[in-house]
């Protein structure tokens, strides 16, 4: 029988940098994760794509994805809800691949009680006033979200220790190298194999 895939759940406060790690993640060749697209109830920002960055829904319609158990886990993160599509993530493991996903805390901890195996990951900013620094850069959002966001960052911050991992987002390139290494690392602990030689990037 084939192995079911990996679960990755990749969390952090709001503009560590989830995306962009993911994204740059996902733009190397030798790549081999599937990644989850969200649903969510927030505006589209300029440029994104339906079905490529979420799946953005009314509130509606996002209740009744609620109501007909179509979620794996959702939340409602500073006043939208967000939510990853259960048969996806189901299907898409059974096929034996690794599951990527991208989500906030409360999320993660529904997650981590469906999916004990999963490994979970939490991304962290080198300081809070470079988080404060990464937002109002992204210039996504207003003054007052942003001040909600940061609010929000310091309670996800104490959470952290529910993680398997704490990877620091301090350079894109290294973030991304450690994720990496902690799943080839997590692959090899669980399929009892010998560890790949791991090619890491020079840490100074
Ligand atoms: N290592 C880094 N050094 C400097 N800037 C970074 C780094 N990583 C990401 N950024 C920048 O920080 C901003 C926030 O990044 P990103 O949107 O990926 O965060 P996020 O964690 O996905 O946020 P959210 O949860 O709000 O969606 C972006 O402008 C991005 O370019
Ligand atoms: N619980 C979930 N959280 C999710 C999901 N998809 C994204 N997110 C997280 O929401 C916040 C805000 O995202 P933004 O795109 O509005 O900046 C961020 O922490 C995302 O990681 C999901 O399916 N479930």
């Amino acid at each position: 029988m084939k192995e079911k895939g990996l679960l990755i759940v990749l969390s952090g406060p709001s503009g560590v940098g989830k995306g962009t790690v993911r994204k740059e993640i996902f733009s190397q060749p030798d790549t081999s994760f599937e990644y989850s697209i969200s649903m969510t109830t927030r505006a589209p920002r300029d440029g994104e794509v339906n079905g490529v960055d979420y799946f953005f829904k009314s509130r509606e319609e996002f209740e009744a994805l609620i109501e007909q158990e179509k979620l794996l886990e959702y939340a409602e993160f500073v006043g939208n809800y967000y939510g990853t599509p259960v048969d996806y993530v189901k299907e898409t493991l059974e096929k034996g691949k690794d599951v990527f996903l991208e989500i906030e805390v409360q999320g993660a901890r529904q997650v981590r009680k469906k999916f004990p195996d999963g490994l979970f990951i939490f991304l962290v900013p080198p300081s809070l006033s470079e988080l404060k620094n990464r937002i109002v850069t992204r210039g996504t959002e207003t003054e007052d979200v942003i001040n909600n966001r940061m609010s929000v960052a310091k309670e996800e911050i104490e959470m952290m220790n529910l993680y398997d991992y704490v990877v620091e987002n301090d350079q894109i390139d290294l973030a991304c190298e450690r994720i990496k290494a902690i799943v080839v690392a997590e692959h090899c602990r669980r399929e009892r194999v010998e560890p790949r030689y791991i090619k890491m990037l020079e840490v100074e």
